[in-house]
C-alpha cells in the first residue's frame, strides 16, 4: 500500500494536543463518507487525511472505487472510506451518466447503530461574495436554517457545517469523530496512508485527467488499466491502456494527430510526478472494449464486481 510522501501536500486536520502525564489509550475506527454524487466527499477525505488520495472533478460520478484514507495520531487511527456517490441501482456507477439519489439510503443510514454525523458541506458558498446566484441563495435559505432542517431530519446526529474546499469546520469535525472512536489497537501500520497500491493512484490520476479533458459521455465511457508500473532510481515508467466502449470514442480520445491524448497524458503525468515525488514516463494507448459498461466480464476485469 502507498505510504505517502515525507511531508503531506495538504495540511492534514489535526486535533489540539492535550497535555497529560499519562499516555492516552489508543482509539481506532472506520468512518464511511457517504452522500450524493458531487457533494464533495473526495475533497473532504483528502482534506482530512492531508493527501490528495481521491480524485476530484466538477463532474458527478468521478469516484468509482472505494478508497481508504488513514489518519494517524499518537493515540488514534481514523480510517476514512471515500465511497462512490450513491445511485439508484447497485453497481450503476459505471453505467449511469444521470445518477439519482437513492432515497432508501436515508432509511439505511438511520438504521445503523453507529454514531452519525451529518455534514453540510460547501458552506463557503453561503458566505458573502458567493458565486451562486441570489435566487439560488434565497432558495437554499440561511446556513442556520439548513442546519436546523437537517437536525430535524436526523435528531440523533451531530449536524456540522464544513467547507472541504477551505477547511472551515474540519477541526470541529475531527474532534467530533475522535470523540466517537472506540478503544482499539491500530487496524493498519501507523505509517500507512491508504489501502491502495501505487498503480491504483496512477490509474486514478489518468482517469481524473480524462474527466477534465473530455466532454459529455466520453469520460464515463473510459476505463483505465495500468499494464506496467516500474519504479527505477530516477524515474517511474508507467504504461496505461485507456479502454473505450465504442470505436467512435477511440478517435475522440486520441484526437487530431494524437493531440487530445497527448494533452491528457501530459496532465496526468504532472499529477503523478507531484504525487510520487519522482519523474514519471507515461505511455498511453487506447483500445476498444465494446460496451464494457454492460459487460459483466469487463466489469469484473476492471474491479467493479467480483
Ligand atoms: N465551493 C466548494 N466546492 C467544493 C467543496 N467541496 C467540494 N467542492 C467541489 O465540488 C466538486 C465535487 O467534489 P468531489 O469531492 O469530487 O465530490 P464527490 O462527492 O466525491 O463526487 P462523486 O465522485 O461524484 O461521488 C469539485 O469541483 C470540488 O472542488 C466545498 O467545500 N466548497
Amino acid at each position: 500500500a502507498w505510504r505517502g510522501h515525507v511531508a503531506p501536500r495538504l495540511q492534514p486536520v489535526r486535533a489540539a494536543v492535550e497535555d497529560s502525564a499519562e499516555p492516552a489509550p489508543h482509539r481506532a475506527g472506520f468512518v464511511s463518507i457517504i452522500g450524493m454524487p458531487n457533494v464533495g466527499k473526495s475533497t473532504l477525505m483528502n482534506r482530512l487525511v492531508g493527501e490528495r488520495l481521491a480524485i476530484m472533478t466538477p463532474k458527478a460520478g468521478t469516484t468509482r472505487h472505494r478508497i481508504l484514507g488513514i489518519l494517524n495520531g499518537d493515540d488514534y487511527q481514523l480510517i476514512y472510506s471515500d465511497t462512490p456517490g450513491i445511485y439508484s441501482e447497485p453497481q450503476c456507477a459505471a453505467h449511469s451518466t444521470t445518477p439519482t439519489w437513492c432515497c432508501s439510503c436515508w432509511t439505511q443510514v438511520e438504521a445503523q447503530a453507529c454514531p452519525l454525523i451529518v455534514l453540510l458541506n460547501k458552506v463557503d458558498l453561503l458566505r458573502d461574495g458567493s458565486p451562486l446566484p441570489q435566487e439560488t441563495l434565497r432558495r437554499l435559505g440561511t446556513e442556520q436554517e439548513l442546519l436546523d432542517s437537517w437536525q430535524q431530519r436526523f435528531p440523533q446526529a451531530s449536524v456540522l457545517p464544513v467547507s472541504a474546499e477551505t477547511g472551515e469546520g474540519t477541526e470541529a469535525l475531527l474532534a467530533r469523530v475522535r470523540a466517537c472512536l472506540p478503544l482499539h489497537e491500530p487496524f493498519f501500520p501507523k505509517d500507512q496512508l491508504t489501502d491502495r497500491p501505487e498503480r491504483f493512484f496512477a490509474a486514478e490520476m489518468l482517469r481524473e485527467a480524462i474527466f477534465t479533458g473530455y466532454r459529455q459521455e466520453v469520460p464515463y465511457s473510459c476505463e483505465v488499466a495500468i499494464t506496467a508500473f516500474k519504479e527505477l532510481d530516477e524515474i517511474i515508467r508507467v504504461k496505461a491502456t485507456i479502454f473505450v466502449s465504442h470505436e467512435t470514442q477511440q478517435g475522440i480520445v486520441i484526437g487530431r494527430k494524437g493531440a487530445a491524448l497527448k494533452a491528457v497524458g501530459s496532465k496526468a503525468r504532472k499529477e503523478m510526478e507531484a504525487f510520487f515525488c519522482k519523474q514519471v514516463y507515461l505511455q498511453t494507448s487506447v483500445k476498444v472494449r465494446k460496451d464494457w459498461r454492460q459487460d459483466p466480464a469487463a466489469l469484473r476485469d476492471f474491479g467493479y464486481t467480483h
